[in-house]
């Protein structure tokens, strides 16, 4: 639960800090109807995390001995035992970052600050160069996340969902494509004036420091005009570690420290939060505690949040849309019930949920009175949409039924699953509650059942649409 009053209070912070800013020197912001660098803080949404990865890729950089490594490089030689992690705020930040943060000519402005960004991508193109030719990582995509909504990334791994990230971050720079934030073109605008916090799986704390001084540091830094003391104790109780901030990082769990370092993003009040898999280091149990609480916590400060993930399950509970994709580009999007029960594309089926796959020509497909189009190789259908009878009977629910024989039965724990053979030999997959299996669908192996899937329910699809190796 969120304490009473914490996000009213974090709230009332950012109305009594809001400030204009002058744009960031890289601030080319074209659209001349934009008033983002004008109206709106970037004093205070400016955030450190954003700043500190690049500043880890610069250090990376130097350490490989390379100053053009790549940037995957610099994170892997970042994640590597934290070496790369900055050894104090001074050392952390070039005369450069600083300058492009300091408060000079700031005017105080009493309007309210407004909650999250709408942050709108179109056209967003991400090539990278290989030894193989040009990577694409991200190929044409179009985004458009509401403010204050929370929007998951979901797609195999290597599609591109962190490269969008980093895009949006500022952390690279499109190929091609725009990304505008309001109303503002916010394509070529410095890391440090995005108004955008950020979360990395890896901790991205700094050990020296104790957890309070971890939240303060970008206020600091920042000299932002707020009881720095009294907003990390707000913080802390938001993310409900209250008496932990005397601690170091070694001193807490993995689930806290990503507490802290969630803590911290929002420290500066960002419109913007990105997080990438924050939890994916953690145990399922954990995880789950802290997606409640993530939730709860973007809600109540209503900054608008990407999260990309590889847990369906963490997509689908935390999101308000979610993004499916695939080589680059993007399948679907949409909120999870559309994704979850009309899968635009045979990729989006057979990736998110169970699916059963038999050819387009077998006995259960033909019986079902689906007509599959010339060409087309396969049919899909979810386990869910099986409907079987024990006893003999000519139709259900109106249609043929296709006899088959229990094949196998699994165990597995709350759900049973029973492999389905039909006399043409394609199997099939059938799960049930235990509840289930225990009062209506107790199925023994060698038993004959009798079953329909809808036509509504199937989709057939050539299996060049299923594949998800990245194009080059
Ligand atoms: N700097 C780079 N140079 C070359 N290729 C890159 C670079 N950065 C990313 N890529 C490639 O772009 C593709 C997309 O990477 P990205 O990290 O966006 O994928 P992802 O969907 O987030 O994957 P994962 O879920 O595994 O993190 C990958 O194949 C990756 O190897």
């Amino acid at each position: 639960m969120l304490p009473a009053g914490r996000a009213q209070a974090l709230r009332s912070s950012r109305d009594s800090t809001a400030c204009a800013a002058k744009p960031g020197p890289r601030s080319v912001g074209s659209s001349s109807r934009s008033s983002f660098p004008r109206r709106r803080v970037a004093v205070q949404a400016l955030d450190t995390s954003a700043l500190e990865e690049q500043q880890q890729q610069q250090q990376a950089a130097q350490l490989n001995g390379n100053g053009s490594s790549t940037a995957h490089q610099h994170m892997a030689a970042a994640a590597a035992a934290g070496v790369s992690r900055p050894s104090g705020p001074t050392a952390t930040l070039t005369d450069e970052d600083v300058n492009g943060m300091q408060l000079d000519g700031i005017q105080l402005e009493q309007q309210q600050q407004p909650t999250g960004l709408y942050v709108r991508v179109r056209g967003m193109v991400k090539h990278f160069n290989t030894a193989k030719g040009v990577f694409k990582a991200v190929d044409g995509v179009d985004v458009d996340i509401p403010p204050s909504s929370i929007c998951a990334l979901l797609g195999p791994s290597g599609s591109g969902k962190t490269t969008l990230l980093r895009l949006v971050a500022g952390l690279e720079l499109p190929t091609g494509g725009k990304i505008y934030f309001d109303d503002l073109d916010a394509t070529d605008l410095a890391v440090q004036d995005r108004q955008v916090g950020m979360v990395f799986q890896s901790y991205a704390l700094f050990n020296h420091m104790t957890v309070s001084e971890n939240i303060k540091f970008g206020l600091q830094v920042r000299k932002l005009p707020v009881d720095h003391d009294k907003r990390a104790a707000d913080l802390l109780e938001l993310v409900q570690l209250t008496g932990l901030g005397d601690r170091y990082p070694r001193q807490l769990s993995g689930g806290q420290r990503q507490r802290v370092a969630l803590a911290r993003a929002l420290a500066s009040n960002p419109r913007l939060l990105l997080l990438d898999e924050p939890f994916g280091a953690l145990d399922a149990v954990v995880r789950k505690q802290l997606r409640a609480g993530l939730k709860e916590i973007v809600r109540s400060v209503g900054v608008t949040t990407i999260i990309v993930t590889h847990d369906q399950e963490e997509a689908f509970d935390l999101a308000d849309q979610v993004v499916i994709f695939n080589r680059g580009l993007i399948e679907q999007s949409g909120s999870p019930n559309e994704i979850i029960k009309r899968p635009a594309t045979p990729f989006v089926m057979g990736f998110v949920g169970d699916t059963n796959s038999v050819p387009a020509g077998c006995m259960l497909v033909r019986r079902s009175g689906f007509n599959p189009r010339l060409g087309k190789a396969r049919v899909m259908f979810r386990p869910s949409d099986i409907r079987l009878s024990k006893e003999y009977v000519a139709t259900l629910d109106g249609q043929q039924v296709t006899p088959a024989t229990v094949n196998e039965a699994a165990n597995m724990g709350w759900t049973m699953k029973y492999t389905l053979k039909f006399d043409d030999d394609v199997e099939v997959e059938f799960s049930v509650t235990r509840a289930q299996a225990d009062k209506e669908f107790k199925l023994d192996v060698g038993q004959r059942i009798y079953a329909v899937v809808p036509p509504s329910a199937m989709m057939e699809f050539d299996e060049t649409e299923l594949g998800s190796a990245p194009i080059i």
